[in-house]
């Protein structure tokens, strides 16, 4: 399965970066192939090494912008020339989206990538791993659009929020 990944870009705390590199064994292991944002920084590259570790394999999607952070080391690279392009194309890549702990750059992606679901653009699963309730407050917002009429469909259609890494996996696998 191609499972793109959304994922802070920094370097981050044990709490988040142990079930991270745990996520990455699982994928690996399980012959997945990675799709991220093709960077060596931080969480990104914690990820990346994992799976590589593991037996996965890796597909970059990188950008003009950052093309000095780009993994070394990938299977595939792709530059793309700007950030829409790039969340494109993560998304076309995919089988399925899991979204790691991140800042803005990962809730601009997991954003885009309901918003078109939303739509009906794409079916794609889409599982948060909600390391440390780290997303507490976006699920709360998600689910009080859900209550109050601000969404066309389930909440429960659109994302699945996940407390372990094992339990992410096991979501694609039956969805
Ligand atoms: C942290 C530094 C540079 C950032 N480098 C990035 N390289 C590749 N992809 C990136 C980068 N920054 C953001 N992205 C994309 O957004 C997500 C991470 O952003 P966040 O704000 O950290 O959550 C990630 O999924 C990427 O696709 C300087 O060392």
């Amino acid at each position: 399965m191609n499972i793109t990944v959304f994922c802070s870009a920094y370097s981050l705390d044990e709490r988040y970066t142990t079930p991270a590199a745990e996520f990455a064994r699982l994928l690996g292991e399980g012959g997945h192939t990675l799709v991220w944002g093709g960077s060596h920084a931080g969480l990104m590259g914690l990820l990346a090494d994992g799976v590589k570790e593991a037996g996965g394999r890796l597909v970059g999607i990188s950008v003009d912008l950052l093309a000095h952070k780009s993994y070394e080391g990938a299977d595939e690279l792709v530059m793309t020339r700007d950030l829409a392009e790039r969340k494109g194309q993560l998304l076309a890549r995919a089988d399925a989206v899991v979204v790691l702990v991140g800042g803005l750059g990962t809730l601009d992606e997991v954003t885009e990538v309901l918003e078109l679901k939303k739509h009906a653009l794409h079916d794609k699963p889409v599982v948060v791993l909600d390391t440390e309730g780290f997303y507490s407050g976006l699920r709360t917002q998600l689910q009080r659009m859900d209550a109050e009429g601000f969404l066309p469909r389930p909440l429960a259609e659109l994302i699945t929020f996940a407390a372990t890494p094992a339990e992410a996996l096991d979501h694609l696998k039956e969805n």
